[in-house]
């Protein structure tokens, strides 16, 4: 049985980016997670310390992000999807981040990946 956590939509405002002007202000990226677990024992129990809690991911998110300076979305990534598969009751976690405001011609860039928990 695979149930899913999600985080839609996630902003969190930090410094990230190849070029000097982007190390020297805040801007913002969206965050859109889904975690593969198992609702069994949540189900059973109706207790918060049973599930995958999208509050606590968050921020952990948020936490990593004030924490680390990185140039590419796609180091961030990594880092994200491993403290969420060693963190959390996840078997699989994919994780999506927009930067909206690095090509001004488009909407939204930005990378997807997903990772697994190595059995
Ligand atoms: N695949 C990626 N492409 C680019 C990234 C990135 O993190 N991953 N970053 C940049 C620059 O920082 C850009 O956002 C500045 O506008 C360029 N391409």
């Amino acid at each position: 049985m695979q149930d899913k956590v999600f985080i839609s939509q996630l902003q969190v405002n930090t410094i990230i980016g190849v070029f000097d002007f982007e190390k020297q202000a805040k801007q913002p990226l969206f965050f859109d997670v889904e975690m593969l677990t198992n609702f069994a024992q949540a189900a059973k129990s109706d207790n918060v310390d049973d599930v995958v809690d999208y509050a606590k991911v968050s921020e952990r998110i948020i936490a990593h992000c004030e924490s680390t300076q990185v140039e590419l979305l796609e180091t961030l990534a990594e880092q994200l999807t491993t403290i969420i598969l060693n963190e959390f009751a996840v078997s699989q976690v994919t994780l999506r981040i927009s930067k909206p405001q690095a090509v001004i011609e488009a909407q939204t860039v930005g990378i997807e990946i997903t990772r697994k928990k190595q059995s």
